[in-house]
């Protein structure tokens, strides 16, 4: 496309935007850039402005200042071209109930120029089983899935995942990851918002978390926050019951006590350093204090 000149790498580059509802700021002078290829995911709090910026990327809500760049078009110009290559799965979606699983995709595929086999996407959804089901009767996490089979039914270069896992038991989310982890594979930029901080740690290449409309860090999950220097906590138990010790050193500090036990097992080792969920409480919670 000639629009994406000088931004062949970076699916959407953000700089300064801002979204207020009369004297709520919802968005307050945001940069963000996610670049081509990659999951990355959006963490906050309730009312955080993740659902204000998100819209705002999508083209479904103008902004009252700011830059705005996604697959090189402002959203505010964007056309009918632009929006065959973004895909979006919102929290909720339309109402088709009567209609059964394959009949809404093969509604849905006729307005894309190159829609994905319909069979395909069924596949990929995990719904095979459903494919003659009207909608109506599909529970939460099957109806879900539906709505991400339609978010990728136009092979979307870009794709919105706002909150897509909620209600899933823990085998459809993990089955829906691996979905994810299949759309990488295939090149597909996505942005992804969640309350599961697991759910961000296994997905995202990188997350940025969103405190009262700004973000606060960008980073890999494994270095939010300066987790990988914090501290580890090596646990054992013996005679006396459960021990614990903070330590920079947990080499060392399992070295002396497996000599302490003889050179044999540690019972009931465990070395654990802060969790994503740790150190995003630990982030929200400083900034709530500023
Ligand atoms: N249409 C609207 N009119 C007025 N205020 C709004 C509107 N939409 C959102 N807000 C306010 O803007 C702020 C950001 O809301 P937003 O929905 O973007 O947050 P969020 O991070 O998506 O929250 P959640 O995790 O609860 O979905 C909140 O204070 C909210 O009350």
């Amino acid at each position: 496309m000639g629009t994406d000149t000088g931004t062949a790498d970076i699916a959407i580059r953000a700089r300064g935007l801002r979204k207020a509802y009369q004297d709520v700021v919802a968005v307050d002078r945001l940069d963000l850039e996610v670049r081509r290829g990659e999951i990355f995911a959006l963490l906050g709090p309730n009312g955080a402005g993740k659902t204000t910026a998100t819209e705002i990327l999508e083209g479904y809500r103008d902004r009252d200042d700011g830059e705005l760049s996604v697959l090189g078009v402002d959203p505010r110009r964007a056309g009918s071209d632009w929006r065959q290559r973004i895909g979006i799965v919102l929290q909720q979606s339309g109402d088709f109930d009567l209609l059964t699983v394959e009949e809404v995709l093969r509604h849905f595929a006729r307005y894309y120029r190159t829609p994905r086999d319909v069979d395909e996407v069924i596949e990929a959804v995990g719904l095979g089983g459903k494919r003659r089901s009207r909608t109506g009767l599909l529970s939460g996490g099957q109806r879900r899935r539906l709505d991400v089979g339609l978010g990728i039914l136009g092979s979307p270069e870009l794709l919105f995942l706002d909150e897509p896992t909620t209600g899933f038991d823990p085998e459809v989310r993990r089955q829906f990851w691996d979905l994810v982890d299949g759309l990488r594979a295939g090149g597909t930029t996505v942005l992804l918002t969640t309350h599961y901080l697991d759910e961000a740690e296994h997905l995202a290449d990188r997350v940025g978390v969103i405190h009262r409309g700004r973000l606060v860090e960008v980073n890999t999950p494994a270095r939010l926050g300066g987790r990988q220097q914090a501290g580890a906590v090596v646990g054992w138990t013996d005679a006396e019951g459960p021990h614990s010790i903070a330590t920079n050193e947990p080499t060392r500090t399992v070295r002396e006590l497996a000599a302490r036990f003889g050179g044999g097992e540690i019972p009931e080792l465990t070395i654990s350093r802060p969790t994503l969920e740790d150190v995003y409480l630990h982030m929200i919670e400083g900034e709530g204090q500023s």
